[in-house]
């Protein structure tokens, strides 16, 4: 069971928010973890399992407790922490598990992480542009969402706070609003590739057995 991470809750420490539905976690989630770890010199990551994606449908969602339990595989408990966090803090509105995450850790320097397909839909996204006022923002090229995600309405408002990629190691540093477009090597994964061929199955009910949400 992962509990809330107080790594970096005495030090000074930056940290990067990979939220997901991790539906389930696989090699690209962890690609973008590390390159945000070398690219954004943080000192951890944390995989970020969403009770559920306001944006997404219930069907095909594995239980919460699955997901955290495949992104905990993919991570190494030190410096990639799978998190449970956002579950527990009752949230599924990154805006408002942001305030509150600044809030409970005012030592770590966050940093938002999301592949190219969250800026590209970053403007239906709950109060988007108070997020981008609370954090600043690390994007990774995604295959076929690069060129959708650039020429987006979020991209287009945000024009004036883009930092070029080569200043991504201050970024976690920088006063938002602040973003950056990462020029990386690209995976050609997803989740949906691995459900559809059959790579992620999952059955019963989760509630029979996860205890209730802790605080
Ligand atoms: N291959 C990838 N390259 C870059 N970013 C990725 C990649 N896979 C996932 N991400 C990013 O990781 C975060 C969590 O993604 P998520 O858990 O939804 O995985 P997914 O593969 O996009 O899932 P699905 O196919 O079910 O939509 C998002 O910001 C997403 O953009
Ligand atoms: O807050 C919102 O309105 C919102 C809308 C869509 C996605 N998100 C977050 O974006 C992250 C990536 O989601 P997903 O399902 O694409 O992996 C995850 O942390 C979600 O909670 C958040």
């Amino acid at each position: 069971m992962s509990t809330i991470p107080t790594y970096g809750d005495k030090r000074r420490t930056r940290v990067g928010l990979l939220g997901g539905s991790f539906n389930p976690a696989h090699s690209g989630h962890l690609h973008i973890a590390q390159e945000a770890l070398r690219f954004l010199r943080l000192n951890q990551v944390w995989l970020m399992v969403s009770p559920g994606n306001p944006l997404k449908s219930k069907k095909n969602m594995a239980p919460f407790f699955q997901r955290l339990e495949s992104a905990e595989k993919i991570a190494d408990g030190k410096r990639i922490v799978a998190t449970d966090i956002e579950y527990r803090l009752r949230q599924r509105f990154t805006v408002k598990t942001i305030a509150e995450l600044i809030r409970r850790f005012p030592n770590v320097e966050f940093v938002w992480l999301m592949g190219a397909d969250g800026l590209a839909n970053f403007t239906r996204w709950k109060h988007w542009r108070k997020i981008v006022r609370l954090i600043p923002i690390a994007v990774f090229p995604r295959p076929e969402n690069v060129i959708p995600a650039l020429h987006s309405a979020a991209a287009s408002a945000l024009k004036k706070y883009y930092r070029p990629s080569r200043e991504a190691y201050i970024l976690a540093r920088q006063k938002p609003p602040a973003w950056t477009f990462l020029v990386s090597p690209q995976m050609k994964i997803s989740s949906t590739q691995i459900r559809e061929a059959g790579g992620f199955c999952f059955e019963g009910s989760e509630r029979k057995r996860i205890p209730p949400p802790r605080r």
